[in-house]
């Protein structure tokens, strides 16, 4: 089950370690990082719950947008390590299915919580982990970008 509790910063990372999953079980089966389809029915539902919830329906797409983009991110940096280290490859994990269950979870979480957050510019939180920090601008661009 996803962990769906949590303020922003916690969800958003918490997305980027189950992103870090989904490239295990992609790596294994040989399918691609990028599934557009995938992402246009993601972007079109949450458009919808934007609308339910009362939130700015392209607020809450360009959001989602910049979350895809920092998992695929992780995705391309993990595909790429383990092209070139074979021994790191993972073994094992949570199937695709799975995974997309908990990150669908996420995403309600996540808008409710873009919701419930003010106006005030939030900078991405701080990680050793280096395989993180670019995807993690990537994830807080527009709420870097709010005006305070
Ligand atoms: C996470 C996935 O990988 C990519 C990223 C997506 C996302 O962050 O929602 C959706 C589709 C893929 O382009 C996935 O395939 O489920």
């Amino acid at each position: 089950m996803a962990e769906t509790g949590g303020s922003l910063p916690a969800l958003v990372l918490r997305r980027l370690a189950i992103s870090e999953q989904v490239a295990a079980a992609k790596f294994g089966t040989g399918r691609p990082v990028d599934d557009p389809v995938r992402e246009q029915r993601e972007l079109a539902r949450v458009r919808d719950r934007a609308r339910e919830i009362g939130l700015d329906p392209d607020r809450a797409a360009g959001f989602l947008a910049d979350q895809i983009a920092a998992s695929k991110q992780v995705q391309h940096r993990l595909f790429a390590h383990w092209t070139a280290h074979p021994g790191d490859r993972p073994t094992g994990g949570p199937d695709l299915s799975v995974l997309r269950a908990e990150l669908d979870g996420l995403t309600v979480a996540l808008l409710d919580q873009l919701r419930a957050t003010g106006p005030e510019p939030l900078t991405p939180p701080e990680t050793p982990d280096e395989l993180k920090q670019e995807p993690l601008r990537t994830a807080f661009r527009s709420l870097a970008q709010r005006p305070s």
